[in-house]
């Protein structure tokens, strides 16, 4: 990587004027922002993760996060990054409060590098751009960002390389992990939180990225914090400021320089010419609680006299000693210094006109740059505060703020995106080889059984085969969704935590971007094996349009409830389960295995989509009176039997000359098929509609993006 690397989109250097003028425009100019931090606490079930941890991270400084394994790391970072609710959470941007509206000037990225596996860098970053950065800025201008970000982070070797996955190689590690925060400079963050970018890279490739990271800060101006596990030296000695956890408080809040010393000060001294002092430092910190609990304590008293990283009285106490705050206690820093104020009235309206109340006088919400309070009445505040907020906006102004780009554009990109991955998806060379195997097959098993006249027996047959295709087709098109929809999640996941759209235009994109792809494989099954088992179109082509239009319907309704299961379960062994239990179910109901069902649960026969499907493939086959030819000896057909007495049968026997036919409704109601047809579109129709609607429900009520 080159030294120029991850240098802002605005440091003028784009040639082009349009760029230049938009960036100039301020969206893109925006500097970098102080992130403040104070006494955060944060806790989960009752385990208490993070403790009055606070800290300023600067404007052209690069702030590292170390501490060993679970010692609060990746939490501190997604409590900033917003990725986790936290009511006791006071932090500044800039000076104001770190609010929903105010955190889009910090941009996070993730450890793990998540992306769709099929798109190349090229495409990835460019639906990206359209997706996060305003739509009112010309695709030309976002192109020429995301090309510029391509080259800056030296990855024009591959932007024609796949993202990649176990199956699919792509990108390295490495490249991955700068795609990652590619995606993260488009919007121009104020403020990049980067959780264990190094993690995985070797240790030149590591240094490599440090370095890059630092010049972006300082070149750029811009806030950088990251958590980083164990660097090396040359990367420890990079760093402006090092906040080192242990089980979730501060061991050590200052430069890398000072680091030795302290520690030495501490009586844990450090050869540094054969031991790197971040190595040593978490050496420390792990090798016993006795030694943590020592660096905790020093910090603590040190913070005191720290005004970039504060601490509440009563933590430097101890809480053993009794807290110097009571439990009314606020302390309030102002422009003027901080105040303690004492058994505060809080009450609704003060909180909202940013009055406290207390007993030496008011203080002015507005003019404070921060607040610590009790953690009881904090969630009274929290709660106040962002209805305040929340009132302040009209809908149309949040959801112009919510979101960058509208309703429609959303539409089209993903519609467009989710197209282009899904076709690797829905149209591998595997299930090319699969569809065509199968299809070959079966027309080979039941090779010409429908052409000319036919028997009963190849009647019987023709139904088997008609329910098989279907059945085939249907499992097929409902586990793809199956393997695919949990597969997606995780990119959908991490989009929609950093807001990049709707859950609407997600789920109503891939309805529309998947239709055309899962028809593909169905259509080429049913043509193969059609023609190939002689079915009725050789008579009639109206009914081969018919049986593969009755396909195509039976295959999408199989795919929304492939959808609807994958968001009832959310992962593939146990969406596995509940389909198949279903499918199973359906498919014994559909009336070709078990004809007369217990009285009691003949009614449960109808909510099985195959019975429909497969109805209406027996209409489209036996169109015709004059098909199936009588036997002459035990025949399943009354019409079949010779008339009785001799007389004028009441069954009017069909007959051409001596052979005798089977009525065509005869067949349709041996087979149980006894539906109209109507009914059965209508039946198909409404299976497809309401899994559909039933997936989007389960999704937007069960499933908010989380945080793993
Ligand atoms: N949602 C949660 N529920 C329960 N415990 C949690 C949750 N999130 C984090 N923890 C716990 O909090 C502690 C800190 O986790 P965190 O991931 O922040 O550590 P870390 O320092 O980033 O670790 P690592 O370096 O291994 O990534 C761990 O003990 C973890 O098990």
């Amino acid at each position: 990587m080159t030294d120029e690397v991850l240098l802002s989109t605005t440091e003028g250097q784009r040639p082009d004027q349009k760029a230049s003028d938009f960036a100039h425009s301020g969206r893109l100019a925006q500097p970098g922002l102080e992130l403040r931090f104070e006494h955060l606490s944060f806790s989960v079930k009752g385990k208490q993760i993070l403790e009055d941890i606070s800290g300023t991270a600067h404007p052209g400084k690069v702030m590292a996060v170390m501490g060993p394994s679970g010692s609060g790391k990746t939490t501190l970072l997604n409590v900033l990054g917003g990725r986790v609710q936290c009511a006791r959470c006071q932090a500044t941007i800039g000076g104001l409060p770190l609010t929903k509206k105010t955190r889009r000037k910090i941009s996070y990225v993730l450890q793990q590098d998540i992306f769709f596996p099929n798109l190349t860098l090229q495409q990835t970053l460019e639906f990206a751009a359209e997706l996060r950065l305003p739509e009112s800025m010309p695709t030309a201008c976002k192109k020429e960002i995301v090309a510029q970000l391509i080259e800056q982070l030296d990855m024009e070797k591959c932007t024609k390389t796949i993202i990649g996955d176990n199956m699919n190689r792509g990108l390295s590690g490495g490249e991955k992990k700068r795609a990652n925060i590619a995606n993260e400079l488009l919007t121009d963050p104020a403020v990049l939180l980067l959780d264990e970018p190094t993690s995985g890279l070797d240790s030149s490739t590591a240094y490599a990225l440090t370095i890059s990271l630092k010049k972006y800060a300082v070149q750029s101006g811009k806030t950088v914090m990251m958590t980083i596990h164990q660097p090396s030296v040359q990367m420890f000695y990079q760093f402006d400021t090092i906040l080192l956890l242990s089980a979730g408080r501060i061991a050590y809040y200052g430069t890398p320089s000072d680091v030795v010393s302290h520690f030495a000060e501490m009586g844990h001294s450090c050869d540094t010419s054969h031991y790197n002092p971040a190595d040593f430092i978490l050496d420390v910190v792990k090798s016993g609680s006795e030694a943590a609990e020592h660096l905790i304590a020093d910090s603590n008293q040190r913070r005191l006299t720290t005004p970039d990283c504060p601490i509440l009285p009563e933590t430097v106490a101890g809480k053993a000693k009794g807290a110097l705050v009571s439990r009314d206690d606020v302390v309030i820093t102002t422009e003027t210094g901080k105040e303690k104020f004492s058994n505060l009235n809080l009450n609704e309206s003060d909180l909202r006109n940013g009055n406290y109340s207390t007993g030496n006088g008011k203080a002015a919400a507005n003019d404070e740059k921060y607040i610590s309070r009790d953690p009881e009445k904090a969630d009274v505040i929290d709660d106040v505060k962002s209805s305040v907020d929340e009132s302040d906006l009209s809908l149309e102004d949040e959801n112009r703020r919510r979101w960058p780009t509208s309703f429609t554009k959303q539409l089209s990109v993903l519609t467009i995106r989710s197209f282009i991955q899904g076709k690797y998806r829905y149209l591998s060379t595997l299930k090319f080889v699969k569809t065509i195997g199968v299809a070959l097959i079966t027309g080979l098993v039941w090779w010409q059984i429908g052409r000319g006249k036919i028997t009963e027996q190849q009647a019987l047959d023709i139904g088997g085969a008609l329910f098989f295709i279907t059945v085939f087709n249907s499992f097929n098109s409902l586990f793809d969704v199956l393997v695919i929809f949990p597969s997606e999640r995780e990119v959908v996941n991490k989009e929609r935590m950093g807001g990049s759209y709707r859950l609407s235009s997600y789920y109503i994109s891939k309805t529309i971007s998947e239709l055309p792809l899962a028809l593909v494989l169905p259509s080429i099954s049913m043509i193969i094996f059609y023609w190939m088992a002689g079915l009725n179109g050789y008579n009639n082509a109206w009914a081969f349009f018919g049986s593969w239009l009755d396909m195509i319907m039976v295959t999408i309704a199989s795919q929304s409830l492939g959808i609807f299961v994958s968001a009832a379960t959310m992962d593939f062994e146990h969406g596995l389960v509940l389909a198949i239990f279903m499918m199973i179910t359906y498919m014994l109901l559909g009336g070709f295995y078990i004809k007369s069902l217990p009285p009691w649960l003949s009614w449960l026969r109808y909510v099985s989509p195959f019975l429909y499907a497969w109805t209406l493939m027996l209409y489209f086959e036996f169109d015709s009176d004059y098909r199936v030819i009588c036997n002459t000896e035990n025949s399943l057909y009354p019409s079949c039997l010779p008339p009785q007495g001799g007389g004028n049968d009441t069954m009017a026997t069909i007959s051409s000359n001596t052979t005798r036919y089977v009525k065509k409704s005869e067949i349709l109601v041996f087979n149980g098929a006894d539906v109209p047809a109507w009914i059965c579109c209508v039946a198909l129709v409404t299976t497809l509609v309401l899994f559909r609607v039933l997936g989007y429900v389960l999704l937007r009520l069960f499933h908010k993006p989380i945080v793993k």
